[in-house]
């Protein structure tokens, strides 16, 4: 597969002039969340192709990557001449990336779309790599596509206006692409201080976090083998994400990652021999800064049931992606049910819940 187009921009307004005039396009649409519209949207406002854009927007949240907001973006752009040759300009994030990614990829059979990430998630991991899609029957990305973006221009200065829980819930994404890398980056990513955050540091710390992203994207576009690596955490972790929405009290993703890499790194431990010295350092790290994820016994069947819809499965065989130590990955891993219903256990006592 070609390089990712993945722009690490010094300033954003002008690199986007510049990639919006290097491409051949005949209408501009632009979609943002509700949040997105008013703190990241007057981000671009000199750039010229963007005046006189019909802008879609969707109410914020991931509850809202869904197939009812697809149909209202599809309509908008059906009914304001959209052609199979307009651009969609995602401007949020992984949740606008994902779903304006998936708009792109069905609406006349696919038009051009570009990414400018404004969450960490999104900068480090969701605008990247052509995974788009929405979420259905409960299940996180259940209906997507390979779709990759013409571009992603990547500032961190949208991270100024980000919460507390939105920079841990993309950090945890970086822990993960810390973990599947090496000792010298996993060192620098769990000595990074989540309570007072050095932004310049982390400016030069997403670039790297997504340069680990584009290597394996590069390599295995269509998650056929070692793109699994991205996955790690995910197993485990989406089955928390969509137990929280059907409790009706949403976790965010990477929150739920960080308590899937817990479980997932405990049956590594037990499974593929991965260090319990560097296990019990993540733990510590993710308790110190992360909320705990409520659940208990009753939930373990449900949860369970959830990761039997895993895309990585084949067979009815729930597959994980494991570690045998860090950066090193071990794909296609199957469990017992014991174990996996272990790391849930694993999980509520390294949390004290
Ligand atoms: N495709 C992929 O490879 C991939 C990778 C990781 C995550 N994801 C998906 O991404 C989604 C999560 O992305 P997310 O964490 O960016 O969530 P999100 O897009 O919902 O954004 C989180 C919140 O931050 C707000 N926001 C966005 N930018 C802001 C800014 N600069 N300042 C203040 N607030 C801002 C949003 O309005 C929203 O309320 C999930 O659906 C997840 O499944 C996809
Ligand atoms: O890019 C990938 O590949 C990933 O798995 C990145 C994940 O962080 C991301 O959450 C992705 O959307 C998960 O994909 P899914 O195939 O498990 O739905
Ligand atoms: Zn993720």
């Amino acid at each position: 597969m070609a390089a990712q187009n993945v722009i690490i921009c010094k300033n954003l307004q002008s690199e986007l002039q510049n990639f919006l005039q290097s491409v051949k396009y005949d209408k501009l649409f632009v979609l943002t969340d509700s949040n997105t519209l008013e703190l990241c949207l007057p981000m671009l406002k000199e750039v010229p192709q963007l005046q006189g854009a019909p802008v879609i927007t969707v109410e914020a949240g991931d509850t809202n990557k869904n197939i009812e907001q697809v149909t209202a973006i599809w309509m908008r752009l059906c009914n304001e001449g959209a052609s199979r040759n307009s651009l969609l300009l995602n401007v949020g994030g992984g949740m606008i990336t994902d779903m304006g990614g998936f708009v792109a990829a069905t609406f006349k059979r696919g038009i051009h779309s570009v990414n400018v990430p404004t969450t960490l998630m999104a900068s480090v991991d969701a605008a990247v790599g052509g995974k788009t899609g929405i979420n259905f029957n409960g299940l996180k990305n259940e209906i997507g596509s390979f779709y990759p973006p013409l571009c992603v221009l990547i500032d961190s200065s949208f991270l100024k206006t980000l919460d507390r829980d939105n920079l841990l819930s993309g950090y945890a994404e970086m822990v993960k692409h810390a973990l599947i890398s090496n000792m010298e980056t996993y060192r620098a990513i769990l000595s990074f201080d989540l309570d007072r955050v050095d932004y310049t540091l982390l400016n030069q710390m997403v670039a790297q976090s997504v340069a680990v992203k584009e290597r394996i994207v590069e390599e295995d576009p269509k998650e056929m083998g070692i793109r699994k690596a991205l996955n790690l955490g995910h197993t485990v972790g989406h089955a928390y994400e969509s137990l929280s929405f059907r409790k009706g009290r949403p976790v965010l993703h990477g929150h739920a990652v960080a308590a899937g890499l817990v479980s997932e790194l405990y049956l590594s431990y037990k499974k593929c021999g991965f260090p319990m010295e560097i296990l019990s350092q993540v733990v510590y790290y993710l308790k110190k800064y992360y909320p705990p994820f409520f659940f208990n016994c009753d939930d373990y069947e449900a949860l369970y049931e959830l990761m039997t819809h895993d895309k990585k499965n084949e067979g009815g065989i729930i597959n994980f992606t494991l570690l045998s130590q860090v950066g090193e990955v071990q794909i296609n891993q199957s469990v017992t049910k014991e174990k996996v219903l272990e790391s849930f256990d694993f999980y509520r006592e390294s949390f004290g819940i």
